[in-house]
């Protein structure tokens, strides 16, 4: 297929026709611009500075690679949260006497505590170091705080164990998805983001499964809790050789490093890439990622930050979308769950609740990773708005069923009864829904914010996670005591619907575009619409390039592309290759402009 056979098999074009809203609103000349053959290659275009940042092949087992290193530090957030349930019960006197209610809570809070404290400086830290040498001062933390924890004999020790672990967390759950974000091709973003939330929930899942099998053995919490430190330690070792992300290194001004960077990111099976991609690449990071601030300290550069963030209308409406899907992650009522479905599956009347609480654990885990297979394909807006309004209905189930158990039995609860079965049935689905949609989605938060207000924006949205995260599980024995267990599902199911309405006014659709594509977005408004419009494109763009590529394998000429295998399905001989690259990215620019003034019916 060469370039002008492309565009013959347009979709938009197979009927001949121009759609009709087009031309009503008079914009056929837009659209026949749009569907103009490509301009013939010229050396102007050769010598413009045209490329585009998603040009070129990447070597995805290479993205993969990091991304499982990174990953780690999600795992350590899931362990960390998840181990203390079962590590409280089985203390018994280790820490110098039986300990309290308020012992629990205390310890169980300063992790959430220490993440929100940990969040509010991980987005600074991670511009002025990196993203690579935070991870690895979360390493740190993990390593000192579980050791701490382990050798402890007394609640203050435990609790500054714990605290000192929370800072890791904290700081790591910010970290990771930004290194990711900022690693990934757009078109793989979603998916590459979500293995490190897959990796939360599996720790979640290893916790509860250590928890059971070390809970009950004399000592074994101290084993339960020391593990923490084999994946932090791992991590520490391994991520010494882990590249920094190009957008920072740019950022930095550490040029070279950069195009080293993408030169490894882009030399896949095609062979290594092309030098004129990777200049352009850098030229394109730079215009979007660099930034002059002459010679300022560094608190100065932070009070312009928080000035921008606050005063710039774009940068104010990042943040919002970012602090308010955390906050509906939180304020769903998940986390309460989660903590206290021991609790609650005890309260209806459940033997070994413990079990149960794994197959809800096991439920988040499984259903994250079809987060992972839809994220980018359906997008993130799509999945939101068809789960939470789901969860909203599973919740109210949840409520009126355990409202049921409780009325039917007193105190002298039993799992025969079937609005028992109900509950079982209704969390699960609720998790199901939660873990596909809201539990994934938020933590894509480093996509929406331009590289001068990544670190600050992505601090505040984290802090805002754990902030929340702290409230929602002090507040949730409670609201069940003070509202009524039935009542307090009804209010997180409110929550839901507030967060769906909110999704659908104001949150676009980021699939399939680049980071630099999203910083368009929020320039007059949410830009939603135009979001919608720009994702369908780049996703089919992006859907042509693998048919091609199936192409060119099934025909043995994949080896004669120059590994310019843009979002654009065009084949190129060697020398043409960075031409073509050009016309792409000029096209792309026009369809852009185009797909702005088209209406969308699929909001
Ligand atoms: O995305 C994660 C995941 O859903 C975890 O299961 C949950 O405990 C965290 O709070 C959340 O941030």
């Amino acid at each position: 297929m060469n370039i002008t056979e492309e565009s013959e098999s347009h979709p938009l074009r197979s009927d001949g026709n121009h759609p009709t809203h087009l031309t009503e609103q008079g914009l056929t000349s837009l659209y026949d611009l749009y569907e103009a053959p490509p301009e013939p290659i010229d050396d102007d275009i050769f010598e413009s500075d045209d490329a585009d940042i998603e040009d070129g092949e990447p070597n995805i087992p290479f993205i993969f690679l990091l991304t499982v290193l990174v990953s780690f530090s999600g795992f350590l957030f899931g362990y960390d949260t998840g181990y203390i349930s079962a590590a409280l019960i089985a203390t018994g006197t280790d820490l110098g006497r039986e300990i309290t209610p308020e012992d629990k809570e205390l310890i169980t809070s300063a992790t959430s505590f220490g993440a929100f404290m940990g969040a509010i400086i991980a987005g600074t830290l991670a511009d002025i170091l990196g993203r690579k040498w935070v991870t690895l001062g979360a390493n740190i933390l993990f390593v000192t705080g579980a050791l701490v924890q382990a050798g402890s004999h007394s609640v203050t020790a435990m609790v500054e164990g714990r605290f000192v672990m929370g800072w890791g967390v904290g700081i790591a759950s910010l970290v990771a998805p930004l290194y990711i974000s900022e690693m990934a091709p757009g078109r793989y973003r979603g998916r590459l983001v979500v293995i490190n939330t897959i990796a939360v929930t599996g720790g979640q899942v290893i916790a509860y499964v250590f928890g059971a099998i070390l809970g009950d053995r004399h000592g074994g919490w101290r084993a339960l809790v020391g593990f923490g430190c084999v994946p932090a330690l791992i991590q520490l070792v391994v991520f010494i050789f882990m590249p920094e992300t190009p957008r920072f290194l740019i950022r930095a001004n550490k040029i070279d490093q950069a195009k080293k960077v993408i030169r490894n990111i882009y030399s896949g099976r095609a062979g290594p890439v092309d030098e004129h991609l990777v200049i352009k690449k850098v030229k394109l990071l730079l215009e979007f990622n660099h930034e002059e601030h002459g010679d300022i300290s560094r608190i100065q550069k932070l009070g312009i930050e928080i000035k921008q963030i606050f005063g710039v209308p774009a940068y104010l409406r990042s943040l919002a979308i970012a602090c308010g899907l955390q906050a509906i992650q939180q304020v769903c009522g998940f986390n309460s769950m989660m903590y206290f479905s021991a609790t609650l599956f005890e309260m209806v009347g459940f033997s070994n609740p413990a079990v149960v609480s794994l197959v809800i654990a096991c439920t988040n885990l499984i259903f994250t990773v079809v987060a992972f297979n839809l994220i980018d394909r359906s997008g993130r807006r799509r999945i939101l708005l068809s789960t939470l309004w789901v969860m909203a209905v599973m919740l109210v189930l949840t409520g009126i069923a355990i409202s049921k158990v409780l009325n039917d039995m007193g105190s002298a609860v039993d799992s025969s009864s079937p609005w028992a079965k109900v509950v079982i049935v209704t969390m699960i689905g609720y998790v199901a829904f939660y873990a596909t949609g809201i539990g994934s989605v938020p933590w894509q938060q480093s996509e929406l914010f331009p590289m001068s207000v990544r670190g600050i924006g992505t601090s505040m949205a984290t802090a805002t996670n754990w902030g929340l995260n702290l409230i929602a599980s002090a507040s949730f024995l409670t609201l069940m005591q003070r509202i009524t267990p039935g009542g307090t599902f009804v209010l997180y199911a409110v929550m839901c619907l507030i967060g769906e309405a909110l999704v659908y006014c104001f949150y676009p659709e980021t699939s399939y575009l680049t980071l630099e594509d999203i910083q368009g977005l929020f320039q007059d408004g949410f830009g939603v619409e135009k979001s919608i419009a720009l994702s369908r494109e780049a996703k089919r763009r992006y859907e042509q390039q693998q048919q091609q590529q199936q192409q060119q394998e099934e025909d043995g000429t994949i080896g004669h592309s120059v590994g310019v295998i843009s979002q654009e399905p065009v084949v190129m001989d060697a020398d043409k290759g960075a031409k073509a690259v050009n016309i792409a990215a000029k096209q792309r620019r026009l369809r852009s402009d185009c797909l702005t003034h088209m209406p969308t019916d699929d909001l």
